[in-house]
């Protein structure tokens, strides 16, 4: 059976992923699964003490991603019905290898593995990219508290890593199909051509 399209929108911390997926879900009527952050016991921690927190941290999201995406992604994709997500499983990856060192480390790595190589991955990944000026402008205000404090130095290096992260993905056979939206000068929020460019290119891939 052919994959009806799975689409993930990515990019890094703040870059406007939950903003552009529910937007592309309304206008192009697909489900959406999105991601919880409210719930996270951890996240108000692992900003405090990142070296302290970042294994239950990085185990909580990927054990949370897991269960969504078998809960709810993949009734859609088993029936074949084209779906939305504001993340890629492979986020929990460029996170971890971030934040993870030594033992602990590998282990996630086999963890992960274990967990997600049979899953069925996004086809179409709409990956927005931005530089750290306007990640930061949209985290402050956005005013999630526990993010106000967060090290420019930690989403810099985020941002190299999901160029990488994307490149890797692009590699991969089959590649998925990935439509790059420059998240600096494009504002999908405000100026409704641009969305609409967005939703025209996502609607030649797929
Ligand atoms: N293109 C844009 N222009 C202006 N503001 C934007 C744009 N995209 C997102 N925003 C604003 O920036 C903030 C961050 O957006 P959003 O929560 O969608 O990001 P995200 O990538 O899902 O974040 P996270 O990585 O934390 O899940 C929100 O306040 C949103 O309204
Ligand atoms: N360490 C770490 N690993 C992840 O897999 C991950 N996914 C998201 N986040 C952070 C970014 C936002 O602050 C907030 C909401 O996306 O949670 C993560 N942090």
């Amino acid at each position: 059976m052919k994959q009806a399209p799975f689409i993930a929108v990515e990019g890094p911390i703040g870059a406007g992923k939950t903003t552009l997926a529910s937007m592309l879900s309304t206008e192009l009527q697909l489900p959406m699964i999105k991601e919880i952050v409210e719930e996270n016991p951890f996240l108000d921690k692992f900003y405090q003490n990142i070296d302290e927190w970042s294994f239950q941290l990085e185990m909580f999201f990927l054990c949370n991603r897991y269960k969504q995406l078998e809960d709810t992604g993949l009734q859609y994709i088993e029936k074949a019905q084209p779906v939305i997500s504001d993340y890629h499983i492979y986020k929990n990856l460029i996170f971890a290898e971030r934040t993870l060192k030594g033992v602990k480390l590998e282990k996630y790595r086999q963890i992960y593995h274990l967990l997600t190589d049979d899953m069925p991955k996004p086809d179409i990944i709409v990956y927005i990219r931005a530089d750290l000026d306007t990640l930061l402008g949209r985290i402050r205000k956005r005013g999630r508290s526990f993010e106000q404090e967060m090290d420019p130095a930690y989403l810099e290096q985020l941002i190299t890593d999901y160029d990488k992260g994307i490149q890797f993905l692009a590699e991969q056979s089959p590649a998925p199909r990935i439509l790059t939206v420059n998240g600096n000068e494009i504002d999908f929020v405000e100026n409704q051509a641009q969305f609409e460019q967005i939703v025209s290119d996502v609607k030649e891939l797929i």
